[in-house]
């Protein structure tokens, strides 16, 4: 058997063009289009690409991208400063502010500075909790666009095992939320796990996000699972992998990501998807005054 390749590439452009409809449409009636700020704090390499691309995606879907380029020597009180600014900003409907922060920021501190309703990575405990509770609100990106993922195959996901393997903030811990509400059984391994190949046995769907190349083995994967692989790994002859090991992955699953052009597009294509909706309700707010 041999897996059938979900392009993630392809359903995130097709996300963006509905979300470029979608502002062309608010044009047409006189509202305002979307606005996102992005903050970056220091000089990460890494995260001066992810940025630059997610300005790039804004003026493309027709948005108003503001950034903000912070020296890594910003103090907590500077950043918090700024946070509060964008909160009033009436022209900025999502604020991101890029992780991971320097050591001596307190990321979870700025990140519940930010005014819920335009928290567009989902992270606040206030969006997590909706989440929780099974009442979205602004949904954590990567989760929600591997529910658009999993959608795609056409396959049912209500009644599926899905185990995700890792359980970070950003990642594995909304994810598992995510699936719950999808109608899965769902399975959570982290670092202390003692038998990861016995729980992925029996996995259906299996969401990997640790940030370790090969640490998913092909020989885990059940046959016809749907593998979704969010690691993003550069190895040392540039080349940029996923946490599972995918040739032989892909010789057993029904379906699967690639890294690179699976999970990546449609995190970005998410936050399209979440600033556009920050965007309505804000106009809602602003009309019950
Ligand atoms: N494609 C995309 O859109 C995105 C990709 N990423 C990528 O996904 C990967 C994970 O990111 P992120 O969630 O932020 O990473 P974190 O480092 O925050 O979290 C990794 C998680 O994996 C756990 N873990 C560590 N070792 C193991 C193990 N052997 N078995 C199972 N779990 C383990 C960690 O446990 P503990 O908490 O105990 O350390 C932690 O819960 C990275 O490669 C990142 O670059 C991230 C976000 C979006
Ligand atoms: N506040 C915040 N929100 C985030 O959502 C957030 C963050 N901080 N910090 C870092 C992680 C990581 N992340 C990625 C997004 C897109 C790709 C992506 O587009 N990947 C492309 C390739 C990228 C490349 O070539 O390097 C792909 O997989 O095809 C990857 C990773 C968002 N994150
Ligand atoms: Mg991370």
């Amino acid at each position: 058997m041999s897996a059938n390749i979900i392009d993630g590439k392809q359903i995130a452009e097709n996300v963006r063009n509905n979300v470029a409809s979608a502002v062309e449409k608010r044009k047409a009636e006189g509202l305002r289009v979307p606005g996102l700020a992005v903050v970056l704090v220091g000089n990460d390499p890494a995260s001066e690409v992810y940025v630059r691309n997610k300005k790039m995606d804004c003026e493309k879907a027709g948005f108003r991208s503001f950034s903000y380029d912070l020296k890594a020597d910003t103090t907590q009180e500077q950043l918090l400063k700024l946070v509060d600014e964008l909160n009033e900003k009436p022209e900025v409907d999502g604020i991101l502010v890029q992780l991971p922060l320097p050591e001596h920021l307190d990321a979870n501190l700025i990140l519940e500075r930010i005014k819920p309703h335009k928290d567009v990575d989902g992270f606040h405990p206030y969006n997590l909790g909706r989440l929780a509770q099974r009442l979205p609100a602004l949904r954590p990106c990567t989760p929600k666009g591997i529910i658009t993922l999993l959608e795609s195959t056409g396959e049912k996901i209500r009644g599926m095992n899905a185990t995700i393997v890792g359980a970070s903030n950003i990642v594995g811990r909304p994810m598992a939320m995510e699936l719950l509400l999808a109608g899965c059984t769902v399975t959570v391994t982290h670092r202390f796990t003692q038998d990861l190949p016995g729980t992925l046995a029996n996995a259906d769907i299996v969401v990997v996000a640790v940030g370790k190349p090969g640490l998913v083995k092909g020989e885990w994967i059940k046959e016809g699972a749907i593998v979704i692989d969010v690691g993003i790994n550069r190895l040392e002859n540039g080349k940029l992998v996923g946490d599972v090991d995918y040739d032989i992955a892909a010789e057993r699953a029904g379906w699967i990501t690639p890294v690179p052009g699976g999970v990546g597009p449609m995190t970005r294509a998410a936050l399209l998807e979440n600033t556009l909706q920050a965007a309505e309700n804000h106009d809602i707010s602003l009309n019950q005054g």
